[in-house]
């Protein structure tokens, strides 16, 4: 057998990951050699021994054969959390199709200098109270918290997922499991969206555990997060919480990883490896031998489908847990018919009533509007085109009547006077973005007080919290905003939550639109009514008649999910299928088309028979930042049969002089 090779990390705590040294390995210890066991190498010219880990094997070293060095041998304590997080690695970088290196990267960070500033974050958690309000659990959330100890005590890791409507009092679920692990000595990861990840969420575990949890938030520099995991590998904190990169926290027993909101988008990373922080958080609890749990009112169809088939268990909260309060009575009105009746503000008669009624009584107010593909862009009455921006592919948004700015890559012009297209002056604004609510509401309503939460509002440090606490303290009657103001927020005081226009999420271009609408819609709904008062949720649509519009009025997500799997089945859209996306970007558009067109071919050819292939088709937005970008599709019920595709293609991009102007991209759903 040919020789077998190494590359092997050194002291990842200090070096730049990028770095790695391959060495020979001993045949005598090669059945103990796999990627994450620390091995003992001497290191530089005066070969001084020092430990490193196995970060990957091959049989074709990249040195000159002579050159490289042999391990010496396994150290003795070999399994560490950072062995786990390289096994990890590995298997992202496998089944993300990646490189070893921006796998490493993703779940080791490197570790650069650190300033005193990290002082502040410990600071801030520290100026919280620390109270141990005793929450007595009622039966539904007790009998969760039983079932889990329970079977975590007999060694089942089976992956739970807790279904519990909004407001049914998850988080004193996942209290309660923290506390049983933590009082075997273990450690526990708590994830949330980064947008939850308010002072409101941190407080409450805050009050619960107190300086025994850290806190990790995308805020916080390389060198400031480096700061956090050394302080969970030297057992200094027993609970991250974060988002999704508080994953990679480096605990040495870690015993419980839990994910709120598992429905969450952001919990997909954008960057390569583009992995899944649920998918995962299942290999790291596997590996880790730790348990994991899921959360949600509105499960995301990939885990609820998982919970079908008996792969997690499933627990359900079916009520509002604080006492006295209910869910949201939901209603919907449908804008054509406000349109035939000659109302053309986009507050409905039924909105209006509503605003008027707890204006009155002195009751708090959310309007939520889903940004995306709803903000106001510019075009001319005239020639008819919409002013675009001159990188991307999409229209500018106007900001503050002055400024058209691109979402995608922050160009930014003034308003102009005239079209640029035929030059005529009768440009106008179209759509409405939260700034035009917010004047119209003021119109309608002169005598309530406003506040508006967008990215605009939220841009400077801490923006977002100071509005949000503004509005828990009751400075304001109506709380104006995007997306970000429906997510897991509790303002007890509000009981009207109304949606303006809730299908535009409907149109976007991606099969999990009526999903996203759907979840969208139930937790705007259960931001009303938390406190004594009932609420009420009012949906101003389109499209009364759709399925995801009609199940999330009546808050049945077994009918959602019933009618949504049936489309993914129709169509073999994830999770009845796995899909692979491959995106091949370039500056030069006539080169991009032409390789892309090689690679469908080609795949066509090899996989044809196997796989179903779609496209190449221009991606939803053509060009962004004056680069060109086309799709493939590829179906198969089989994920590896996906990643032999991927594997395939990247060989021969490898091969080809002519990529390496262009990008290829891999994306697994
Ligand atoms: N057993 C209980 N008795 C009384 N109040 C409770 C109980 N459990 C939770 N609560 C309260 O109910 C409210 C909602 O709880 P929590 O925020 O945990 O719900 P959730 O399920 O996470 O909601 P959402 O999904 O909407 O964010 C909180 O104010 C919490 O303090
Ligand atoms: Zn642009």
């Amino acid at each position: 057998m040919a020789d077998q090779y190494a590359s092997i990390i050194i002291d990842i705590s200090h070096e730049d990951v990028d770095r790695v040294f391959q060495y020979r390995i001993p045949p005598a210890i090669l059945p103990q050699i796999r990627v994450g066991v620390q091995v003992c190498v001497p290191f530089g010219s005066g070969n001084r021994t020092r430990t490193g880990y196995v970060v990957e094997l091959t049989d074709k070293p990249d040195y000159d054969k002579e050159k490289i060095k042999e391990i010496i041998g396994v150290a003795e304590k070999s399994i560490t959390a950072d062995t786990r997080l390289i096994e990890l690695a590995w298997w992202m970088k496998e089944q993300y199709g990646s490189t070893m290196n921006q796998a490493l990267k993703t779940v080791l960070p490197v570790k650069k200098k650190v300033k005193a500033r990290n002082k502040k974050i410990v600071e801030t958690v520290a100026g919280m109270t620390e109270c141990p309000s005793l929450v007595l659990l009622n039966s539904e959330q007790q009998s969760i918290a039983d079932a889990f100890i329970t079977s975590y005590d007999s060694g089942d890791r089976r992956p739970c997922l807790i279904h519990g409507v909004t407001g049914s009092g998850k988080t004193e679920v996942y209290m309660a499991l923290i506390d049983h692990v933590l009082q075997q000595g273990k450690q526990v990861i708590v994830l949330i969206p980064e947008i939850a990840l308010t002072y409101q969420t941190v407080s409450r575990f805050y009050s619960r555990f107190g300086s025994r949890i850290c806190v990790m938030h995308s805020r916080l520099s390389a060198g400031e997060k480096c700061d956090q995991f050394e302080r969970a590998r030297n057992g200094e904190t027993d609970i991250m919480i974060g988002a999704r990169s508080a994953l990679f926290t480096p605990f040495p027993n870690l015993g419980l990883i839990i994910i709120d909101e598992e429905h969450e988008g952001a919990y997909k990373s954008e960057t390569t490896p583009r992995y899944h922080a649920r998918e995962v958080a299942e290999k790291l609890a596997e590996l880790s031998g730790a348990a994991l749990v899921l959360g949600s009112a509105t499960p995301s169809v990939e885990a609820y489908a998982k919970a079908e088939a008996g792969i997690y268990r499933l627990f359900t909260l079916t009520k509002r847990a604080k006492v006295g309060s209910e869910m949201a009575a939901v209603e919907v009105v449908d804008l054509r018919k406000e349109m035939e009746a000659g109302n053309k503000s986009i507050f409905s008669g039924r909105m209006q009533e509503l605003i008027r009624d707890r204006l009155q009584k002195q009751e708090q107010i959310m309007l939520f509007i889903n940004r995306r593909g709803y903000s106001s862009f510019v075009s001319c009455r005239s020639c008819g085109e919409a002013v675009k921006c001159p990188h991307c592919d999409v229209s500018l948004t106007l900001h503050n009547r002055q400024r058209l700015v691109c979402h995608y890559c922050g160009y930014q012009i003034p308003m102009p006077k005239l079209c640029p297209n035929c030059g005529s002056p009768y440009l106008a604004g179209f759509g409405i973005g939260t700034q035009k609510i917010e004047e119209m509401a003021a119109q309608m309503f002169p005598e309530a007080k406003l506040l508006r939460m967008d990215l605009d509002t939220t841009s400077k440090k801490g923006g977002h919290e100071k509005i949000l606490s503004a509005f828990a303290k009751g400075k304001a009657d109506i709380l104006i905003g995007t997306q970000m103001i429906v997510k897991g927020h509790d303002f007890p005081g509000v009981t009207l939550v109304g949606v303006l226009a809730a299908d535009v999420s409907l149109y976007a271009p991606d099969f999990a639109a009526a999903e996203r609408t759907f979840q969208l819609l139930v937790q705007a709904a259960g931001r009303a009514g938390r406190g004594r008062k009932a609420g009420t949720a009012l949906i101003q649509t389109y499209m009364p008649e759709h399925y995801s519009i009609q199940t999330a009025a009546a808050q049945d997500y077994a009918a959602f999910y019933r009618q949504e799997m049936g489309y993914r089945r129709l169509m073999h859209y994830p999770p009845a299928c796995h899909m692979l996306c491959m995106q091949v970007a370039g500056e030069d558009e006539e080169l991009m088309s032409r390789i892309m067109e090689a690679i469908a071919a080609s795949v066509k050819k090899h996989f044809g028979e196997t796989a179903e292939i779609i496209g190449p088709v221009p991606a939803p937005v053509y060009k962004v930042h004056d680069i060109y970008r086309k799709i493939l599709y590829m179906k198969h019920e089989n994920y590896d049969i996906l990643i032999k595709i991927q594997k395939y293609v990247k060989m021969r991009w490898d091969e080809t002089e002519r990529c390496k102007k262009l990008t290829l991209q891999c994306d697994f759903t």
